[in-house]
């Protein structure tokens, strides 16, 4: 984070990013002495509802977060900026996006937790959108322009007011990770799906929370001592809700997820729904995950947008890598059985351990549908399976060995023509016919 000081007494000269947050409830006009370099500015957390005229003059610009402001609309002069290609205004109060605002080379649009209720048809102009994070406005529909947006790669719109799924979206060759939970059209399906799933309560007072384990943007998790009546007490992980939409969607739409994808040994088991906290918070007590696992990856950078990022000595053997894939497959298909679409298949949702183990964890993106629609079922698991596609490749490309029929199905699960991919009950037999056959060779 920098100073509105060091700036004025010019010691950021030359700096391609800037962070300011103090505050601000005008745009600094210092900010044009970096014009020639300045490439990221974050003005996230400040008072701010405009941006000047002549914004333009920051030609370098690629990267804006205006994230925590007071800006009602989106302002038209980023459309002076041909470079910027990832516009950030989350949590503001913004009701318009005006198509002017828009700029050619548009990747990444940020706008979450705002009051939108429409958006502008230009929208299906920005060639190169491949990020669009819309949770927790009052959209009712998505342009139909957009299914030109055929680069679109994640896409969140839960916590809106969609009374269907834009339908064009199950084709877009290239989506694989889509949030809708929290519209009227899901919430039929997510009920159904809870009431499926009756869910222990476990009383507050039964329960000791130790040390805080980590922190999640949906809520906190703690390390915590179970008292049951007949047995000693036994370790778990207590995740209590924060409340407030993310960018993935509501805390009640991933505690209903949670809760109605049952137990399988590639999933955290639920142990039950917290009842009687003081203050009303809801929460979940789960397993209490090993400390042997750890993240496969971490989440995307500015940079890679959509990808993850590896450690750079990430190795996998042919045998790990493969038993990785088979169990995130299998949970994948036990998910879309229960009508769950993970919605946030990404390695840095994977645990693991260096004897193999895997956990599917994060159900923050998790949506319901009906298992038994099947059309819109299959398009929807269809989608998930370019998630794991892109697993793959990352898993192949971070292989000792090379596996042909791994590239194989890999290559069946990104490719273009939605329909023609398998589904997750197919890819788990092929892999685990792939580990069977690798295992054989080994001996
Ligand atoms: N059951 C568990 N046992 C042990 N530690 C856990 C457990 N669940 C979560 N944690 C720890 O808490 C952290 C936060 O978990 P959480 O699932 O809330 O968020 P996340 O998925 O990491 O983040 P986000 O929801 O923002 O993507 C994890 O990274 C992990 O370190």
């Amino acid at each position: 984070m920098h100073t509105l000081d060091q700036l004025r007494a010019g010691k950021l000269a030359g700096t391609t990013r800037l962070d300011l947050s103090e505050g601000l409830t005008e745009f600094p006009t210092e900010i044009f002495e970096l014009t020639d370099t300045l490439e990221i500015l974050n003005l996230s957390g400040n008072k701010l509802s405009n941006l000047p005229a002549d914004l333009g003059r920051l030609h370098q610009l690629r990267i804006l977060f205006c994230s925590d402001n007071q800006f009602t609309s989106v302002p038209e002069v980023l459309g002076q900026c041909p470079r910027l290609s990832m516009v950030g205004f989350k949590a503001n109060q913004i009701r318009t996006l005006p198509a002017a605002a828009l700029t050619p080379a548009l990747r990444w649009l940020i706008l979450t937790d705002n009051q939108l209720r429409e958006l502008p048809t230009e929208l299906g102009t920005c060639k190169f959108l491949q990020k669009l994070m819309l949770a927790g406005n009052q959209l009712t529909a998505l342009p139909e322009s957009m299914a030109a947006c055929t680069r679109l790669e994640l896409v969140r719109i839960a916590a809106n007011r969609f009374t269907e799924l834009p339908p064009w979206l199950l084709s877009l060759s290239r989506l694989s990770w889509l949030a809708y939970a929290g519209n009227p059209f899901s919430e039929a399906a997510e009920q159904l799906a809870v009431a499926h799933h009756p869910i222990a309560t476990i009383d507050w007072d039964t329960l000791t929370l130790e040390h805080q384990l980590g922190e999640g943007a949906s809520g906190v998790i703690y390390q915590a001592r179970w008292h049951q009546p007949v047995s000693s007490p036994v370790g778990v992980a207590v995740k209590l809700f924060k409340g407030a939409v993310t960018s993935d969607g509501l805390p009640h739409s991933e505690m209903a997820a949670c809760i109605s994808a049952g137990a399988h040994p590639n999933l955290v088991a639920v142990e039950g729904k917290v009842g009687g906290h003081p203050a009303d918070t809801e929460g979940l007590v789960l397993e209490l995950i090993e400390p042997a696992f750890r993240n496969l990856a971490s989440p995307p950078s500015l940079v890679s947008c959509t990808r993850d990022v590896y450690d750079s000595g990430t190795r996998f053997g042919v045998e790990a890598a493969l038993q990785i894939a088979h169990g995130i497959a299998a949970a994948a298909e036990h998910l879309h059985e229960r009508g769950i679409m993970h919605g946030d298949l990404y390695a840095h949702n994977i645990l693991t351990t260096e004897a193999g183990a895997s956990l599917l964890s994060d159900f923050g993106a998790a949506c319901f549908f009906d298992p038994e629609a099947l059309e819109t079922a299959h398009a929807l698991q269809r989608l998930e399976v370019r998630a794991f596609g892109c697993l793959l490749e990352e898993l192949l490309n971070h292989c000792r060995g090379s596996i042909d029929a791994l590239a194989d199905l890999q290559q069946r699960c990104v490719q273009p023509n939605v329909s023609a991919r398998p589904l997750f009950a197919e890819i788990r037999h092929t892999l685990a016919e792939l580990r069977r056959l690798a295992l054989g060779s080994a001996k």
